[in-house]
């Protein structure tokens, strides 16, 4: 059973915002709503607001650090577009003061184009270091223990603790995506799937059925959203329309969606491109 710490239940109301940001109340739980028509102001806004998320973060202190975490997929290009090849944004970041974690992750070798940090390496992580012909130095990023994959049961346990030992007390920023199926981090909707979104106590599980390959992950728990700072979804595309629909106005609760913005509420923000969002009402 999931644990009812997790549920607030209340009525659905939907308000009017006079600015351009607009705001769903999910259950009586506010969470900001940003919707673009174009991709590249989707993006560049995205990365602003991860721009103001570092600059409350650092603060101007040169020792202070950036705890952020990342999620797999669409994100890394999102991520290479808002913060590295965007010329107004890239000169404010404070690479070296970043430390980047990842939501889930998937467990294969680094090599493997299946693994986030693969990827994140390839698309954001190699490109900055040369971003405008000069040399970068780079963030802090805290992988998986590549040696440990491929060593069974035993072995994928000790990645997912080894690699919740590594983690902040709490997140500045924690982006997430979701996916067609209301899933967030490696949390998947279905009874099956219960043990991982129930866990509130282990901040990082080895997820050994995942619906979409590869089946073993480490995921972050609910409750390592449920402490971070801020959150935020970047959804994109119009395969996202329908589980938007259930995220954001049915609010389905058995989504894993659906239970960050319970459990977070006012520190969520959603950014969506319009294919997205197109049954979420524009005055909503
Ligand atoms: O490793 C993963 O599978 C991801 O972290 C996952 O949670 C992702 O964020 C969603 O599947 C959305 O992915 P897209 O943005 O690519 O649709």
């Amino acid at each position: 059973m999931r644990k009812t710490n997790l549920r607030r239940i209340g009525k659905f109301r939907c308000i009017r915002c006079p600015s351009s940001s607009k705001h769903i109340d999910i259950k009586r739980i506010m969470v900001k709503l940003e919707r673009f028509s174009e991709e590249k102001a989707l993006v560049h806004e995205f990365g602003k607001y991860i721009l103001e998320k570092q600059d409350s973060a650092l603060a101007d202190n040169a020792d202070a650090v950036f705890n952020i975490a990342i999620s797999g997929g669409s994100m890394n290009q999102a991520l290479y577009e808002g913060l590295v090849s965007d010329k107004d944004i890239f000169p404010h970041i404070k690479w070296p003061q970043w430390r980047i974690f990842f939501c889930d992750e998937r467990l294969v070798p680094f090599e493997d184009p299946q693994s986030n940090y693969g990827q994140f390496k390839k698309i954001v992580l190699d490109p900055l270091v040369h971003q405008g012909d000069q040399l970068n130095l780079g963030p802090t990023v805290y992988t998986i223990n590549e040696s440990l994959i491929g060593g069974g049961e035993t072995a994928n346990k000790k990645i997912a603790e080894e690699y919740a030992s590594l983690l902040p007390a709490s997140f500045d920023l924690i982006l997430l995506g979701c996916g067609d199926d209301g899933h967030t981090c490696s949390l998947f909707p279905g009874v099956e799937y219960n043990y991982l979104v129930e866990e509130m106590a282990r901040k990082v599980l080895w997820c050994y059925n995942s619906p979409k390959p590869p089946k073993d992950r480490i995921t972050f728990t609910l409750a390592v959203v449920a402490d971070a700072k801020n959150v935020a979804f970047l959804v994109k595309g119009p395969s996202k329309k329908a589980i938007m629909h259930d995220v954001l106005i049915v609010k389905n609760s058995e989504l894993p969606s659906v239970l960050v913005n319970e459990i977070v509420g006012a520190k969520v923000t959603w950014f969506l491109d319009d294919t997205a969002g197109a049954l979420i009402p524009q005055n909503c």
